[in-house]
């Protein structure tokens, strides 16, 4: 591709119309700092420090390297970022779960050694709202600052394939127990932040593997067109139309809340594996064995208001309990958070697919929403694998307390203190 070809001419436009909404008043500081880069005055790793800073996503960088005019610097800036860039990322634990199955593996080939230059590096690797905040340990953070923006940023290549319009149910496990096949592959790196005590991130801890067959059992467990009912979404086909009609419980979001029994093992497994990184890396998260879970699935543009789960009044008081494991397959989302219902302030992250946020110790009663559903941030890997949305699942260890159907969609929990 030449500069001066229409493809090029039109994905620049693309891009700079991207830059500009991440970055707002700061592209021209990027800009700045571009043309620094093409006459030579600063070296690629500071350039893409720069760009980091700005929280600029691995795969608009990529793009960004990809259609820089002189060839020289491309490659150089493209060898610097399949060569050096790890080394560039701000120095995190970097932690890899366990394979699943409990057998060792050698882990996959990374972009460079494959030999393959791709365009977007899968949305858990990306990092996107951390790197301003690491200047400072994040326990001496306040709310991350550039989120507004953040919930911009583009994927660059999610046109087309999408499930809409399907006339049959998605692909389902074929069996709960979950067959080791689900895991052949490693799971990926997953970085750890600190958002702050007790609020941990776990950046792409599920490896695509994991999130289909968590995706596919949720829609397996949660259809509710058949007889039993009480599935989070139906998909009816009425008068025998042409076209099945996907419908959510609650409208824009689709919602089950069940008993860990009711799902299979593998799902308390991953939490456990999840929580045991996010305990490694921050002391203030709790033990919890899950209890409970819950399924939410959003559309595009969903949202979920301000709250706290809070249903143990005990807890509440105290302001403690045990961590809450939530994890992200499908669109990404802007999850904010404060510490108050008051508070004007509020942090904002952003969760991508396979990741996993973990809410314990002094953050348990973090008040939370998921601010928005971001359209047109579907892994390509999970296209066709499910549809268009959002799916979380949320792991909360209730103790002996037992769900209060009668108040749903609200997680509401009885305590039985009577004894005997
Ligand atoms: O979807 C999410 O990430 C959060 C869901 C949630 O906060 C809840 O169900 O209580
Ligand atoms: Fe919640």
């Amino acid at each position: 591709m030449e500069q001066g070809d229409p493809d090029h001419k039109r994905r620049t436009k693309t891009l700079i119309g991207n830059l500009k909404s991440i970055l707002g008043e700061k592209y021209s500081d990027f800009k700045a700092e571009s043309i620094r880069f093409q006459h030579g005055e600063t070296s690629a790793n500071e350039y893409l420090k720069t760009a980091r800073t700005l929280l600029i996503a691995d795969d608009v960088l990529r793009e960004m390297a990809l259609l820089l005019p002189h060839t020289e610097k491309r490659s150089e800036l493209l060898k610097f970022m399949d060569l050096g860039i790890e080394a560039s990322k701000p120095s995190q634990q970097i932690l890899r779960c366990p394979p699943s199955d409990g057998v060792k593996r050698s882990d996959t080939k990374s972009t460079h050694q494959s030999g393959s230059l791709r365009y977007r590096p899968s949305a858990g690797e990306e990092p996107t709202l951390h790197c301003s905040a690491q200047q400072k340990p994040a326990h001496q953070r306040g709310p991350l600052r550039y989120e507004a923006s953040a919930e911009e940023v583009p994927t660059l290549d999610c046109s087309a394939q999408q499930v809409r319009g399907r006339s049959t149910h998605l692909p389902t496990a074929s069996n709960s127990a979950a067959p080791s096949a689900h895991f052949a592959a490693p799971r990926k790196k997953a970085r750890v932040q600190v958002l702050q005590p007790g609020l941990v991130l776990l950046k792409g801890a599920l490896d695509i593997a994991t999130q289909i067959y968590l995706v596919q059992e949720a829609f397996r467990l949660g259809d509710g067109s058949n007889e039993s009912g009480g599935g989070f979404y139906s998909e009816e086909n009425p008068e025998e139309r042409a076209t099945p009609c996907f419908k959510l419980n609650m409208g824009s979001r689709g919602r089950l809340i069940d008993t860990i029994q009711s799902f299979p093992d593998r799902f308390r497994e991953i939490c456990l594996e999840c929580l045991q990184q996010g305990m490694a890396a921050d002391e203030n998260l709790t033990e919890m064995d899950p209890t409970t879970l819950l399924l939410n699935f959003y559309k595009e543009n969903a949202e979920f208001k301000w709250h706290k789960d809070s249903e143990d009044p005990e807890l509440v008081r105290q302001r403690l309990g045990k961590t809450i494991v939530s994890f992200t397959v499908g669109l990404s989302a802007n999850f904010g958070y404060k510490m108050s219902f008051e508070s004007e302030e509020h942090g904002t992250v952003r969760l991508d697919s396979g990741d996993v946020l973990l809410f314990g110790g002094p953050s348990r009663m973090i008040v939370h929403s998921v601010l928005r559903v971001i359209p047109k941030t579907m892994p390509p890997q999970l296209r066709g694998k499910m549809r268009t949305g959002r799916l979380n699942v949320t792991f909360r260890d209730v103790g002996c307390g037992s769900i209060d159907v009668t108040q749903f969609p609200r997680y509401r929990v009885s305590y039985d203190t009577e004894t005997g």
